[in-house]
């Protein structure tokens, strides 16, 4: 067996600098694998890529797009691939890569887990050696390469796609909401169950053949959280290549801001999105037509159900970087604030502001929201 590590720094190589009191990368994966770990599973030769991050903060799609790129090359030699990273963007790298290259780990029976540490390499209890010995022994495990990217800490297997660091500090940081998929006991590991569909539904086969350099021009995708007295600047939209709104609840949105966004969703994608840990950014059975309220006015619900806002803006990325959404393929050929994006922003409306303009919003009442209230007296209680 040939096993290929990736490694992105993190927490699992830092160390404190006696010099400067700061942090840096004070060890390397060599000091982390035992070679009499990796003869016991059987691996007999093992290379590492060193992408040359510090940590989870400084990761980019560059650096996505360099992992997967290392994955690809050294596919044919490798049955398993282990990425060590930073955690705290370590449920966005797992899910991209999974959302990239899913499909075609399963199709070439190779496994890839991806995991890092909570504790640095100097402090007591730190978790890194184990960590990777697990991720080693999950990505050499029987039946560990139908899963596409795994996610493995805390002696938890975690499917990329349900997986979130859901505590910036603890041990048991990394949670799944349906639950870990497989367990490391008895210095085994123990797959509970098999990749449900809706874990592996997302990946799409127009994503294998992205580029970095694609991904680059519309990866200016925001993140809003909304709740109370809600607002968002104008200003801020002509720089964003996309909007993900964290919406209370099923992604509630107050009228107010309804009316301010319907018109940008014909220049740029907004995607809805919960703002709960879990859950749907829509509730059709219980609110009646309150998916259709917002899709009827160009924002994007459907297709980032289950999704976290963090998961929803990674898969946005990659849908206007392959195309999916004709109508902002605009937005592919130039970067935002370029002299091509800011022609095509001055044809668009300012409805909320009263001025003219070509997207035409539809009426913001739904039969179904009938005798509930509509967007503009506050909404059906979602
Ligand atoms: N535990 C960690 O790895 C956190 C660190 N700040 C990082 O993501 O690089």
């Amino acid at each position: 067996m040939h096993i290929t590590f990736i490694v992105t720094g993190g927490t699992i190589f830092q160390t404190r600098d006696p010099k400067t009191g700061c942090m840096i990368i004070g060890a390397h994966l060599e000091d982390i694998v035992a070679p009499e770990f990796l003869s016991s599973l059987g691996v007999h030769s093992s290379l590492c890529v060193d992408l040359k991050v510090r940590s989870g903060a400084e990761l980019t799609y560059d650096t996505i797009f360099a992992a997967r790129d290392a994955v690809v090359a050294h596919m044919a030699r490798s049955t398993a691939f282990v990425l060590v990273t930073g955690t705290d963007t370590l449920e966005e790298f797992a899910f991209c890569l999974d959302l990239l290259l899913g499909n075609v780990l399963v199709a070439a029976s190779t496994s890839l887990v991806v995991t890092g540490a909570m504790k640095p390499y100097d402090i007591e209890g730190y978790d890194g050696r184990c960590n990777v010995q697990q991720a080693m022994q999950v990505a050499t495990a029987p039946g560990a390469s139908r899963f596409g990217v795994l996610v493995t800490l805390n002696d938890s297997v975690h499917l990329s796609r349900y997986v979130r660091k859901a505590d910036s500090q603890l041990m048991g940081a990394f949670q799944s909401h349906p639950g870990p998929v497989g367990q490391v006991r008895e210095g085994c590991v123990r797959f509970y169950y098999g990749p449900p569909p809706e874990a592996t539904s997302l990946r799409d086969p127009r994503f294998e053949v992205l580029d970095a350099a694609a991904v680059a021009r519309v990866s200016r995708v925001a993140i809003w959280v909304t709740g109370v007295s809600s607002f968002l600047p104008e200003a801020l939209l002509p720089e964003l290549s996309g909007l993900i709104l964290a919406g209370p609840g099923t992604g509630s949105l107050s009228a107010a801001l309804a009316e301010q966004l319907a018109p940008w969703t014909a220049l740029i994608p907004v995607v809805l999105a919960t703002r709960c840990a879990t859950g749907n950014n829509f509730d059709d059975h219980y609110y009646r037509g309150s998916r259709e309220k917002y899709e009827a006015r160009g924002f994007l619900l459907a297709d980032f159900a289950h999704l976290t806002p963090v998961q929803a803006r990674t898969l946005l990325v990659l849908k206007l970087a392959a195309g999916v959404y004709s109508q902002y393929n605009h937005l592919r050929s130039a970067l935002p604030g370029s002299p091509e994006r800011v022609a095509v922003q001055c044809q668009q409306p300012k409805a909320a502001s009263g001025a003219t303009g070509t997207a035409v919003a539809p009426p913001l009442q739904t039969p179904d929201d009938r005798g509930e209230g509509t967007l503009k007296d506050g909404g059906p209680n979602r």
